[in-house]
Order: C-alpha cells, then structure tokens, then sequence
C-alpha cells in the first residue's frame, strides 16, 4: 500500500510527480514513458535507468539542480531524502536555530544528495564526506555544476572514523549532522534483508557493494557515530543517523538509553519504504523527546512476548549457559540466528525460520524413523544418487500408508530439516561406495548418471539446490535474553514471515515446554 500520506507534511512528494508535465518539458523523461491501456503515462520504477532519468528531472524540475547521476551509482529516491531534509528542519527549530545553518552529512556519495536539497531548498552550509574515491569525483562535479561551492564542500575520510577527522580544529561548531549509512553488512544480507511479509519494493534495486555494505553493518556505523558524538558534543548541536533496520533501532535506541542520552526518533515513510530517523543531543537547551514524530499509522506494535527461564538442577544459571543452551535449541530447531548484540546481562539475537520444526515434534520423529528405516532400505550400495527432488518422490511413495496429516507433516519436514539431511547423507555414503567401485566406468556410457568426482562436488551440488529453493521464511523475530538482579527473562518479537506473529508464539511455548527436559 502507498504510505503518501504518512510523509512528511510538507513533503511535496505527498503529490505524486505529474508524469505528462515532465514528459513535456524534459524529452529524456518523456523517452522512458508509456501509456497504459487506459491511456495513463506510466515508467517502469524497476528499470535503474528509468529511476536515474526520473530523480534527474525531478531534481531540476523540482530543486532547479543538475545533477548527474552515474550508472553503477546508487540512485536517491527523492521523497526520502526530502523526509530526512524537513525532519532536520523540525529538529532544528525546536533547538531555536534558524540562521546561518551549518550541517555535515556523512558519506554523501556521488550526487551529494543531502548537500545539494539543504543547499539549494535551505541555504545552509554543509559538509559532505565520502571514502568513494569515484562518488566523491562525481559528487564535486555535481557540486561545481550547480555553482554552490560557496555553500557545499565536499571531504575525502582517510580515517577509521566517522566524524572526529574533521575536527582537527578544537572549536568548529556544527548544528547538526546527518547519515545515510550502509545499511548492510554483506551483499548477502543485501538479498535476504526484506521481510517476505511485506509486498516487494516498486523501485528497481541500485547501488554499489561500497554504498551499501560496511563492516558490522548500519549498527556498528551508527555505534561509531554515537562512540565519537560522546568526544564532539560540545561541537554539534543534534547528531542525527537513518536507520534502515527495525532491529538495529530498537538496539540503537537501547544504546542511546543505556548512556542516559536524550533521543527522539521518527519514521519516513514513502512508497513500501520505511527508514527511521534517529537524532540525540547533548544540550539541554531543549527536549527532543518533546518532538512529534510522523507516524506510520498502518502498523501494529508487536509486543514482545516473555518467559522467566527457571533454573534447572545441574544446569549452569548464568548468562554462557542459557546463551549456549538457547543457541543448542535454535541449532535443533534449525532456526537460523545471527548475534545482534552481546552484553553483559543481555543478548540479543535476530532469527529466521524457514520450516515449522517445532510443532508435533514426538510424532515427526515417530514418522521420521520409519521413514529412515525405508529409506534405507531402498537404494542398493552403488546406485545411481536421489537428487532431492527424486528423495521427494521416495518419500510420497513411502507415506502411501500414513495418515493424511502424518503426510503433511513428512512433507513439511522435508523441506529443509534434518530428515532431508539425513537422506542426502545416507545418498552421500552410497556416492562415495559408487566412485570407490567403479573407478573406472565412463559416466558417459551411463546416460542416466550424473559425472561425480569427489565427495566436495555432491555436497557443494546439493548447497546449490538448496540456495535455488530456500523458501521464503516462516518467522523472523528477535530473542532476547535479559538478567535482572539473579532472574534471567527470555522475550521475542515478531518481525515477519509467512507464519504470522502465532509462529512465534509456538516458538516461544516449544522452548518452554522443553527447557527443563533439554
Ligand atoms: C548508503 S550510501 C548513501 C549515499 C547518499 N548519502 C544517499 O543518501 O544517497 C552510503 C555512503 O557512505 C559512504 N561511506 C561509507 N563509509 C564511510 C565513512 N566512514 N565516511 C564517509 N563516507 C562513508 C559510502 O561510500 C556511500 O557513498
């Protein structure tokens, strides 16, 4: 659904662009037109090129700015950089700051987005800094080419930090600075980051690796930020970052409480995007908790759900052995986790599910036997291998005699649990038998065999099928565990999936029910 209208008020992108006035003055745009059946002018919004040409017009249609904006570049989608524009605005007049505005925008990249809109909309002064050899090129050219060098300068970060560099000079004093950060900490993570939950994005993806990804992630950027803020309160007045990860705000936010900071947070929200916004001072000439926030109404708040982990006879009560002895849970369930933050009295993880392996958990592995049994049974030592797909097969004829629900349950298990390990292992063992026996056949005069080498080529395949088929996941949430005094509270929350906000719930209840028996 469009969230138009939860931008911000004076957002001019609340009305969506007039595509036949831009068709008609600019004939790039109209180059990347068409009309629909009922004679509407629409762009392809997943075409990069048709987002680069659109942010161009709009840009100068809009802002009188030229910008260019390179192919291998990521391209700013305006109504977002707006939000963030007219939030820092707000902020700044809650601070009674309206003259003479001086800003620093952390990695700028190639159009110098933020610069240009605060120069040109604003006329505040602003710094923009950039580790991109390249986006720093074109960013000082799309600076030149506007002639607001007398507004905007642009600064190379040779440093491991984000801000401190820059003030070599003790006394320099800035209103506010601002952050687009990589959001990602690998390309991978680039891929698997949207919640199936959600519809997918309208706009096409762009973007360099080095504009999206950074070591630690938008989390340990955003930390960096907030470590040198500490050293630089006295030069800036709001220190402000973008957050593109729920998960990593709700960690920010505790960072930020846990230094007994004072914050205020916001959404932008534009298209099927949502960011946030996050800004701290250090001054107490204002509250910035005082500030409203634009909302995204359409959201629920998913409240975590919580459990007190009780102590169990010979069980270490202490935060390594109910991390280790949740990690084995996770592990079993084959729920996948990655470590969010590790302190110490709490830790925090994200996890992603991918099948229901906590439900009827006594009579899968009831099936599961069974199945093994006939499984293993069938194919002779030095057979030709089951691909998954030919295991899937084995499996349906096996359940011809189980229970419909029974069946489902097999198949649903299939997908990515420990039955289909243990088939492709047991396929694994009669591979190595095969090439060990039959050194010297020609897989060519055995039409139907596939060439195999080694062991690492049947593995390495079978990883391959799994990448090509990963479903979309089932739940997605973030568990924590948390001490207080000498009680330890186990909470999580649901972030997305198929499942729905009950498949945490199961989790949850798996975990209780079996804390004491693991
Ligand atoms: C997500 S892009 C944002 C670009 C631009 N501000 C925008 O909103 O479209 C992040 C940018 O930060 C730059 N960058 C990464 N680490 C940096 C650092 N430590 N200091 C300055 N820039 C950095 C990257 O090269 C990249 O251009």
């Amino acid at each position: 659904m469009a969230m138009n209208k939860y931008m911000h008020p004076r957002n001019i992108y609340r009305i969506p662009p007039d595509f036949k006035k831009l068709a008609d003055i600019y004939p790039q745009f109209s180059s990347i037109c068409r009309l629909d059946v009922t004679g509407k002018i629409t762009i392809d919004f997943k075409d990069p090129r048709v987002l680069r040409v659109l942010t161009a017009c709009l840009l100068k249609s809009d802002f009188d700015l030229d910008v260019s904006i390179p192919e291998d570049r990521l391209v700013p989608t305006l109504p977002l950089r707006l939000n963030y524009i007219l939030w820092i605005e707000d902020l700044l007049e809650t601070f009674d700051r309206t003259d003479n505005i001086k800003g620093i925008d952390i990695g700028t990249g190639a159009c110098a987005i933020y610069p240009l809109l605060a120069a040109k909309k604003n006329n505040w002064h602003m710094i923009g800094t950039e580790t991109d050899d390249e986006s720093l090129k074109v960013a000082n050219k799309n600076v030149k080419q506007n002639n607001l060098e007398d507004l905007i300068a642009l600064r190379k970060n040779q440093s491991k930090f984000t801000l401190k560099y820059l003030f070599l000079e003790k006394n320099l004093q800035y209103d506010f600075c601002m952050c687009n950060p990589p959001f990602y900490v690998s390309l991978q993570e680039v891929w698997e980051s949207r919640s199936p939950a959600r519809p997918p994005p309208k706009n096409g993806f762009t973007g360099s690796p080095q504009e999206l990804v950074t070591e630690g992630g938008e989390l340990q950027f955003c930390r960096q930020i907030l470590e040198e803020s500490q050293e630089l309160k006295d030069n800036i007045l709001i220190f402000t970052t973008m957050i593109g990860h729920k998960y990593n705000l709700k960690e920010f936010l505790l960072d930020l409480k846990a230094e007994g900071i004072k914050c205020t947070t916001t959404e932008f929200c534009q298209g099927r995007v949502t960011r946030w916004g996050v800004a701290w001072s250090y001054h107490n000439s204002c509250d910035l908790l005082k500030l409203v926030t634009v909302k995204d109404k359409t959201k629920k708040k998913n409240s975590p759900i919580t459990f007190v982990i009780p102590k169990v006879p010979d069980q270490s009560y202490t935060m390594e052995g109910v991390s280790n002895k949740l990690k084995f849970v996770l592990d079993d369930l084959k729920i996948q986790y990655k470590i969010i933050t590790k302190r110490k009295n709490e830790l925090c993880l994200n996890i992603i599910a991918y099948t229901n392996t906590w439900s009827n958990q006594r009579r899968k592995r009831r099936l599961q036997k069974q199945l093994d049994n006939e499984l293993l049974k069938k194919p002779k030592f030095g057979s030709i291998i089951n691909t998954p797909i030919e295991n899937k097969g084995i499996i349906e004829q096996s359940l011809e005699h189980h229970k419909k629900d029974d069946v489902q349950s097999i198949r649903d298990c299939y997908n990515n649990d420990s039955l289909r390990e243990k088939i492709e292992e047991s396929n694994k063992c009669i591979m190595y038998g095969t090439v060990e026996n039959n050194t010297d056949e020609d897989p060519i005069k055995r039409p139907n065999a596939r060439p195999v080498d080694n062991a690492s080529n049947i593995t390495s395949e079978i990883k391959i099928i799994e990448n090509t088929s990963k479903p979309n996941p089932l739940s997605q949430a973030i568990v924590k565990i948390n001490w207080k005094e000498d009680l330890c509270s186990l909470s999580i929350e649901y972030l997305g999936g198929t499942g729905g906000k009950e498949s945490v719930h199961q989790i949850l209840q798996f975990i209780k029910n079996n804390w004491n028996k693991l």
